[in-house]
């Protein structure tokens, strides 16, 4: 049941008010892309909905039908591949290419080829994007690719979209798996680094709450360093390392215990997975 906001003005609708949902809808109405009053959201969580409604003020339904139903402008999928099918169901009854306004449809399910998306949402706009959870403070990156019922206006939605949550690169449909291997699935790699070189602070006798500080600001420093300045990663190395230094003694560990190769082989399993996700 939706509540009593005006349907006329819907003009984003968000199917899925988990993680990735709530980070993009945040950023939305905080930028100003869309108002709360233009907004739905469709949840089957009560304890989510609750939460959702009452944080931004937005329109809320358990029912993702009156989504399809009322939106003008944008439906955004932000459910887990695996509810994929059930969510293509249930628009069999909906005529969304007759509709007054078709939306664009906009699908950040990992691994879910626009094939699959424009055999359910027919001939219909759609866009898949792959996005990632520093969208949640203003500092992702998006990859997207546009299906082939779109146009100039759905491109610039999408841009407008997904720049209000980071930086957005366009790449071929056969690249997304590869992105979410990387940029999608990373924001984990690194989060493991930041814990993992703390722990190695502890280990050497730091305090906890010393060593977490150190871990974290030593990556965000140096992700910053190399984004402002654009150094090659490599200078950036061999920058740091002395001749006869610690650093050099860090890093022969680390390539005797096969880091790079490690980083490699998380970024192809994960890009597998989402190939696999997609059949
Ligand atoms: N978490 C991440 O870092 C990223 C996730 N993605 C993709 O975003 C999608 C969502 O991921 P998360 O936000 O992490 O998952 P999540 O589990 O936090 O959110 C999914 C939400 O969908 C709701 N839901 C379940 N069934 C539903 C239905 N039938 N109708 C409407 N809503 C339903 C769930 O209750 C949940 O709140 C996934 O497809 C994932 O591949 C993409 C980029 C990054
Ligand atoms: O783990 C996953 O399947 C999703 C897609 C990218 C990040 N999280």
């Amino acid at each position: 049941m939706t509540d009593d906001k005006q349907s006329m003005t819907i003009k984003f609708g968000l199917i899925g008010g988990g993680v990735m949902g709530e980070a993009l809808l945040s950023r939305l109405i905080a930028r100003g892309i869309y108002d709360s009053s233009e907004v739905i959201v469709s949840e089957p969580l009560s304890s989510r909905l609750d939460f959702l409604k009452q944080q931004y003020n937005v329109a809320v339904t358990t029912d993702n039908s009156q989504v399809f139903a009322q939106v003008r402008e944008v439906v955004f999928l932000a459910v887990k591949p695996q509810v994929f099918s059930a969510i293509a169901q249930e628009l069999t009854d909906i005529d969304l290419l007759n509709k007054e306004h078709s939306p664009l449809i906009i699908s950040i399910l990992a691994g879910v080829p626009l094939s699959q998306l424009e055999a359910a949402f027919v001939q219909l706009p759609v866009i898949r994007a792959m996005p990632n959870t520093p969208a949640t403070v203003g500092a992702g990156i998006t990859a997207i690719c546009s299906g082939a019922y779109t146009n100039a206006k759905h491109h610039q939605i999408a841009q407008q979209v997904f720049s209000a949550v980071g930086e957005v690169v366009e790449v071929s449909e056969g690249l997304m798996d590869a992105v979410t291997g990387l940029s999608g699935s990373g924001p984990a790699y690194v989060a493991l680094l930041v814990e993992a070189l703390a722990d190695g602070g502890v280990s050497a006798g730091l305090p906890r709450a010393i060593a977490n500080q150190l871990a974290l600001q030593t990556v965000l420093g140096t992700a910053k360093l190399l984004h402002e300045t654009k150094m090659h990663p490599a200078e950036l190395k061999d920058r740091v390392t002395s001749p006869g230094g610690t650093t050099i003694a860090g890093i022969a560990k680390l390539e005797q215990a096969g880091f790079r190769s490690a980083l490699i082989e998380a970024v192809k399993a994960a890009t597998e997975r989402s190939q696999e996700l997609g059949k």
